[in-house]
């Protein structure tokens, strides 16, 4: 556990570090509120916990600790524990205290035996506070991964596609908004089970990702429709660059256990080019369209539109 303490006063700091280090800790130490400022921005994803003087010459505690929570709301930082430190715990002092950001005080001089139980609590804030980010780094992949194919989930595709639509309109370089979908895929999982057609999902993904360039993007838009972001490609090109992806899905037989299995896709495309008014719903709207058509009038072909 790692502690930043701000305070001007060398004895108590220095009494500080050394009560703090018996107990486990590892210190970081800052004589005024900038260099604590400066401190807490170089340390922010090591720090668990910031012990803040309140007296202090220029910035004073509170002021610091409001330019940190400020800092932190800014850039969506996590909760980080800060204690007050000061000879004077009255309860307007407290009330100013909790107010500007802090979670509790402590008064000068500060007992060993307290410092250290507040510690320990603050030690629990902190695990808690670790599992928290964890869980949310979990969480955020699962929102923007798609747990099967490991492609864009739905959400990042959507997201992809608003960066890629406004560099377009910056830098006028088109792309191809393209939507395909397997055919007649319900026929997998019937004839084969579920897991067959989970590996050929996967399967499928593996030989269009083989395909994309660093730029290009592919998402899974729901389960066997897939949307794809090709940069760069405009409309001259667009029927061609869709169709050597149809290709390579269909070539050859997909291995699973004993079977071998034959996949067609339909597709359907769209160029975005700089000026167009289509928002990203719109442009979505007119690929499926475009897949639509390719479904209804044969399968295993692209329509572009
Ligand atoms: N194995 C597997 N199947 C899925 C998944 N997501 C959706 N499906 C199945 O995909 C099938 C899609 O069937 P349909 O919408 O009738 O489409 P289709 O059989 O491909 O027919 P067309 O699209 O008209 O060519 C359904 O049986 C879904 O249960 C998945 O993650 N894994």
């Amino acid at each position: 556990m790692k502690v930043l303490i701000v305070d001007d006063t060398n004895t108590d700091r220095l009494l500080l570090k050394m009560y703090l280090s018996k107990l486990g800790y590892e210190v970081l130490e800052a004589d005024n509120g900038q260099s604590g400022i400066d401190l807490f921005m170089s340390h922010v994803d090591e720090l668990d916990l910031i012990l803040m003087d309140v007296n202090m010459p220029g910035l004073n505690g509170f002021d610091t600790v409001k330019r940190i929570r400020d800092i932190q709301r800014q850039h969506q930082q996590e909760w980080l524990p800060i204690i007050f430190l000061s000879a004077s715990a009255r309860d307007d002092d407290i009330e100013e205290g909790i107010l500007a950001g802090g979670d509790d005080y402590l008064t000068k001089p500060i007992s060993q035996k307290i410092l250290a139980v507040k510690m320990l609590a603050m030690r629990r804030i902190a695990d808690m506070r670790r599992r928290l980010v964890d869980t949310n780094l979990v969480l955020e992949r699962l929102a923007f991964v798609d747990y099967l194919t490991g492609v864009a989930s739905r959400r990042a595709f959507d997201d992809a596609l608003d960066k890629q639509m406004a560099l377009t309109q910056k830098t006028a370089v088109p792309f191809v908004c393209g939507v395909f979908d397997l055919d007649n895929f319900k026929r997998i999982n019937d004839t084969f089970g579920h897991d067959a057609g989970d590996a050929v999902l996967v399967s499928i993904v593996d030989r269009v990702k083989a395909q994309l360039t660093e730029e290009d993007v592919i998402g899974r838009l729901g389960g066997e429709e897939f949307g794809l972001i090709l940069t760069g490609v405009d409309q001259n090109d667009a029927f061609q660059a869709l169709d050597t992806l149809r290709k390579k899905i269909m070539t050859g037989l997909i291995q699973y256990g004993m079977e071998e299995i034959k996949m067609t896709a339909s597709v359907g495309g769209t160029v975005f080019v700089k000026g167009s008014q289509l928002d990203k719903v719109a442009l979505v709207k007119q690929a499926d369209r475009a897949l639509y058509e390719a479904k209804n009038t044969g399968r295993n072909k692209v329509v572009c539109c």
